[in-house]
């Protein structure tokens, strides 16, 4: 998978080459990254990457031809194939799913806007999707970038190793995370799950699912909504229910 970044901060993401799932993709090879800065397709000598708002009132918008500039040698060099995604709140809501569904492009340009944003006759013309990570305002699309592209490149084969696709499992599959316990045996008073400590791996398994479906009926129930769940999650969730209750009476 190919991926650019049109940025007026380029420098942003050299976390993404420094360590990690990506630091390890992009040395592999698995997954490229290009960066284009407006401000390399100004013609003035202030190199000028902003412009004030028509219709008056605070703030600037990101001027067009640098940017309108920038993206074109971005889809030039993607190739014509390659979907320009612009970060903002307008955009579809970031989850899963929306990951899974982008990992199968063969290129992404991502747009982070600046200022105010981005003309909306460039939006119309030049953007394919607007996507967000969630419902606030940032100081600009660069930081929901490299969390689209954290998520993106974990979904792309022969980026994890076996310790993070183990994580990425217990996501993927739409529940919340089990709880996790490493030495010592007691913090505090407080004791590892016995059954953890078993040897028994069909009961720790077991352990897992159930707290996995019972953390996500206490924490996320719309996750749970319209899921069919098979016999042995029913079954496990029904008993951390009982036993929930048993103990908070709610
Ligand atoms: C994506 C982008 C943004 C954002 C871009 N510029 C200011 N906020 C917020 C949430 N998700």
């Amino acid at each position: 998978m190919r991926l650019g970044v049109v940025t007026l901060f380029p420098s942003m993401f050299h976390v993404l080459w420094d360590s990690g799932v990506t630091g390890r993709a992009l040395k592999r090879g698995i997954v490229g990254l290009n960066l284009w800065n407006p401000r390399d397709f100004t013609h003035d000598r202030h190199r000028t990457v902003d412009d004030r708002p028509y219709g008056g009132g605070p703030g600037m918008v990101m001027g067009v031809q640098p940017l309108r500039d920038a993206i074109h040698a971005g889809r030039a060099e993607l190739g014509e194939g390659c979907r320009v995604l612009y970060l903002s709140p307008q955009g579809r809501r970031l989850d899963q799913a929306g990951l899974e569904a982008l990992a199968t492009q063969k290129a992404l340009l991502f747009v982070a806007g600046r200022y105010e944003g981005v003309d909306e006759r460039l939006v119309d013309v030049e953007i394919d999707e607007e996507w967000s990570i969630g419902d606030y305002v940032l100081s600009g699309g660069e930081l929901a970038a490299m969390v689209m592209i954290d998520g993106l490149v974990r979904l792309l084969p022969g980026a994890l190793g076996a310790t993070e696709s183990a994580q990425q499992d217990s996501f993927v599959n739409g529940l919340l995370d089990c709880p996790h316990y490493t030495r010592p045996e007691v913090i505090e008073g407080r004791r590892v799950p016995s059954v953890l400590l078993s040897g028994n791996h069909e009961a720790i398994r077991r352990w897992r699912l159930k707290q996995a479906l019972g953390r996500t009926w206490l924490k996320r129930p719309d996750l749970l909504s319209g899921r069919i769940l098979n016999l042995e999650q029913q079954h496990l969730l029904a008993e951390f229910i009982r036993e929930y209750q048993a103990e908070y009476g709610e």
